[in-house]
């Protein structure tokens, strides 16, 4: 049964879903990072929100971990290229906090425009100081977005309803999109010039760091109010600290900061400065929207392989999932078959389904192709970082689809380029389900790849299986299945044998001395 450690303060509905789906599951939350490479490899699954940094040493001792789900949107907290190197597959919840989220930068839009937590301190310490507190309407004011994806629209949406007009910097924001969200798209320069109010909703990128920088800030309208709910490190802090001072921006409202927890901030105490401690995503509706998908999306993948949100791996549906698994099977016994075979630079692995196999998700029959391929390589490939580990070998990957039946029902061939040329091998699924390898090198063949095995390619010739048939049984190798093809009467013939155990050197010397063979080799599958 696989076991997941909820590592974060998370929703009751998580674990009640991973034990219904039949996933152990433990809640250990607030464990120092030694604490928690102290226990992280008896898991399979490791599900978190923003507390758990989920750090390379952390890694290295999850030793039998498959999958980190994040209960929320930004994934900032996991080293994703560590995870994939690791062959973890890392998923989010796209979706289920971006309503909340967006009411929080509402929210903190409302409490700068009306410095509704500094009239509350003052109210509650009696004073009443009814004159202090002037503020601002939101009706008619200019609204800046940074950042027009899910919360950013939401955000628009809902500023629109309460009248404001809304501007956006998004460069990826197509003009229709803008158009359908009534907003008007702009350069950065534009909307600091312009807005009355910014609000920030891209994630933290070599882009988008600082992008409000000192300059930035300097560009803004007089008494701008802004609010951040995205990341910290978006904002010049200290700029910003800068400018509430210098009278210049009206106020700031921040839910994320550069340095969490922010227990101690230049800004705390800043007139017109609001905080609160990333509660962006807190809400009970919130919360229960990403532990029950980040629950449902772990427990697919770890009970049914299906792969959803996964932001370094393709998508592959509960559903699709049963009827992939023989094709990834037989995908990565092709991908093996063809990295035995090859030796040398490859430059190119192309995947070719035909028939049924073209009908289907390519992407995960791809990385099972790359994962088989590089196993013969290296013992820490997957799917996951199959395709990653090709790139970083400059092998150049072509996927390719003919739904045309040919000669089978469903087929799949992968060819490798290297500097001799290109070869392929191909393969189908008997009965939709078992994979037989059924071309080798342009050679007809029907052959289960399974265990150890025998591949002899040879001169077509009277005796020879004999002679290799008494070689093999004086040697004690027990022949558990024969295979047989070749090219033309008297051509190259080749020949795939099962056997109980592994080739040793000593027998393939002998082999490869027989009359006619030109090749032989040991294979695993
Ligand atoms: N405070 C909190 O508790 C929460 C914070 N967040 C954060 O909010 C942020 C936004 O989340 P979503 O809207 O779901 O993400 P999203 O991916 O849907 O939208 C991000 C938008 O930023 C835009 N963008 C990317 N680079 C840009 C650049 N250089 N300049 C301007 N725009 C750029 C993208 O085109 C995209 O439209 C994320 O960082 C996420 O982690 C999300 C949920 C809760
Ligand atoms: O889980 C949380 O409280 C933080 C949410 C967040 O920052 C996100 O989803 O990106």
């Amino acid at each position: 049964m696989p076991k997941v450690l909820i590592a974060d303060k998370m929703d009751p509905k998580a674990a009640q879903i991973f034990r219904e789906r039949g996933v152990e599951v433990d809640e250990i939350t607030g464990k120092t990072p030694e604490e928690l490479i102290a226990i992280i490899g008896e898991y399979d699954g490791l599900a978190i929100r923003s507390s758990t940094k989920v750090t390379k040493a952390i890694l290295a001792a999850a030793t039998n971990l498959k999958v980190i789900g994040r209960a929320g949107i930004g994934v900032d907290n996991v080293d994703i290229p560590a995870a994939s190197a690791q062959g973890v597959v890392v998923m989010n919840t796209p979706f289920g906090n971006s309503i909340t989220t967006a009411e929080h930068a509402i929210a903190l839009m409302f409490a700068l425009a009306r410095q509704l937590p500094e009239a509350d301190a003052s109210t509650q310490a009696g004073k009443w100081e009814k004159n202090r507190f002037m503020g601002v309407e939101l009706t008619s004011k200019t609204l800046g977005l940074i950042g027009a994806g899910n919360i950013g629209s939401i955000v628009a949406d809902r500023a629109r309803g309460l009248k404001m007009k809304v501007i956006a910097f998004d460069p990826f924001l197509s003009p229709e999109r803008a158009l359908e969200l009534g907003i008007e798209k702009v350069e950065l320069d534009d909307l600091l010039a312009r807005a009355d109010f910014i609000t920030l909703h891209t994630p933290l990128t070599d882009q988008t760091r600082n992008i409000l920088s000192a300059e930035a800030l300097a560009k803004t309208k007089k008494g701008v109010r802004i609010v951040n709910c995205a990341r910290g490190g978006l904002i010049d802090e200290a700029a910003l600290k800068a400018g509430l001072d210098s009278g210049h921006i009206g106020g700031a409202a921040l839910d994320v900061f550069v340095e969490e927890p922010a227990k101690a901030s230049p800004l705390f105490g800043t007139p017109n400065f609001v905080s609160t401690p990333h509660l962006g995503a807190s809400t009970t509706e919130a919360q229960v929207n990403v532990a029950i998908q980040v629950a449902e999306q772990m427990a697919d993948f770890l009970v049914a392989g299906g792969v959803t949100n996964a932001l370094n791996m393709p998508s592959l549906s509960a559903e699709e999932a049963p009827r992939l698994k023989p094709y990834m099977a037989l995908a990565e016994k092709l991908g093996s078959l063809v990295g035995q075979l090859t030796h040398g630079a490859i430059a190119r692995i192309s995947v070719h389904a035909e028939g049924a196999a073209a009908e289907l998700n390519q992407k995960p029959i791809v990385a099972a192709v790359l994962a088989g391929f590089l196993r013969t390589q290296t013992d820490t490939v997957n799917m996951v970082n199959a395709p990653l580990l090709a790139k970083e070998r400059g092998i150049e990957v072509r996927e390719v689809r003919t739904e045309r039946e040919g000669d089978y029902h469903t087929l799949l061939r992968v060819s490798v380029k290297t500097d001799a040329g290109e070869r392929s091998v191909a393969g189908t699924l008997f009965g939709d389900s078992a994979p037989r390898v059924v071309e080798l090198f342009g050679i007809k063949v029907e052959a289960d790849l399974a265990g150890h095995m025998l591949y002899v390619v040879n001169e077509d010739a009277p005796g020879f299986i004999g002679r290799l048939g008494t070689l093999l049984g004086t040697a004690g190798v027990n022949i558990g299945t024969f295979h047989l093809g070749r090219r033309s009467a008297g051509g190259e013939a080749v020949l795939l044998l099962s056997i109980d155990d592994a080739v040793t050197p000593e027998l393939l010397a002998q082999v490869r001395a027989l009359p006619g063979v030109k090749t032989a080799m040991g294979l695993a599958f």
